[in-house]
């Protein structure tokens, strides 16, 4: 009986082994779901421990979601090089910003996390089953992206926030996944919480997947992805006045970063 099922697994295993190699389609649905499913099993079980250690709702919480993350990339055959960490090492509240090119930025976003971190991200996660509710567990903070002025006025409250309880904040300014080489326009939420909490702004960029993974043709393998946290922008003294110029001066240093970081040549100028 057992002999049978360890025949039937191995059978299962060497075809879907098989049918990897010959269709990079088959490949890239296997990793993904593969992905997701980790993601899932790694969530509900990281749920009972949150709930267990810290009870409810806490940021505290992220320093145990990062713990089950951080295994995901030797799955994945992804390797992280990080420069720049000490940037992070900035007393109290900050805005981070960085580039989001896919779902697999979780993993990105876990190797580097600083302590007392929260993320901004759409409500629409929260029906993701067990993602949603370590989410929630974590303190991530959701806004509904289909009204600016429920998005905006959750935002102003975490600029209050975030100052009273010594929390950084996760903000992704291109405000969707954007996996083309280059920045999507940044929307302007967190530039305006950064000024409104006169806190710095800390840039941090990741190197363009499209190498090793891209959804349009189906590549997903192993790769390497270049991290740079970049020096802390300081807000002390701007009013909203200056939200602009803050916004496009992260914006081209981050595009210079990324693609130095990426190995294309730096097209300040060209927005192809
Ligand atoms: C254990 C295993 C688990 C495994 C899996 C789980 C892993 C980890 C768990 C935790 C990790 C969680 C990670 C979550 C990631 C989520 C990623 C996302 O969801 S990204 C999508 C959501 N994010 C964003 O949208 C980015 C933030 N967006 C903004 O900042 C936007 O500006 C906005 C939403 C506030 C408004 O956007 P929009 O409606 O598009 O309008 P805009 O053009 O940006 O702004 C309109 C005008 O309003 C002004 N504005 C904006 N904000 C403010 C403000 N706070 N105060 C005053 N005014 C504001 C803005 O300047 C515009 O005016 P203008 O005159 O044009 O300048
Ligand atoms: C009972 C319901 C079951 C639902 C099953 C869903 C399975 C999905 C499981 C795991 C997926 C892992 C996702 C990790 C976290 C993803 C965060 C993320 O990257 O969200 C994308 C969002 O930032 C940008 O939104 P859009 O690019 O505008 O879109």
């Amino acid at each position: 009986m057992e002999l049978g099922w360890l025949l039937w697994g191995t059978a299962v295993l060497l075809l879907l082994h098989v049918l990897m190699e010959l269709s990079p389609t088959v490949n890239f649905a296997l990793r993904i779901s593969f992905y997701c499913l980790l993601c899932l099993v790694s969530s509900s079980l990281a749920a009972v421990a949150c709930l267990l250690v810290n009870g409810g709702r806490t940021v505290k919480n992220m320093r145990i979601i990062r713990a089950f993350v951080r295994p995901f990339k030797y799955f994945f055959g992804v390797r992280f090089e990080v420069k720049g960490l000490e940037n992070f090492k900035v007393e109290g509240p900050a805005i981070i910003v960085s580039n989001h090119q896919s779902i697999l930025d979780m993993m990105g976003l876990m190797e580097i996390l600083p302590d007392n971190c929260v993320q901004v991200g759409k409500k629409e996660l929260t029906y993701m089953g067990s993602v949603g509710l370590i989410m929630y567990l974590g303190g991530v903070i959701f806004i509904n992206r289909k009204s600016t002025s429920s998005a905006k006025m959750v935002m102003s409250e975490v600029a209050k926030t975030m100052v009273a309880e010594n929390v950084k904040v996760w903000v992704y300014p291109e405000g969707t996944r954007n996996c083309t080489g280059d920045l999507l326009p940044f929307k302007k939420g967190a530039f305006h919480i950064a000024i409104q909490a006169q806190v710095p702004v800390i840039p941090v960029v990741y190197s363009s997947f499209t190498t090793f993974y891209n959804p349009k043709t189906k590549l997903f393998t192993s790769g390497k992805i270049k991290v740079e946290v970049l020096p802390p922008i300081e807000t002390k003294g701007l009013t909203s006045d200056d939200v602009t110029d803050l916004t496009d001066r992260c914006f081209s240093t981050m595009r210079e970063t990324l693609f130095r970081l990426s190995g294309r040549p730096s097209q300040a100028k060209d927005s192809s």
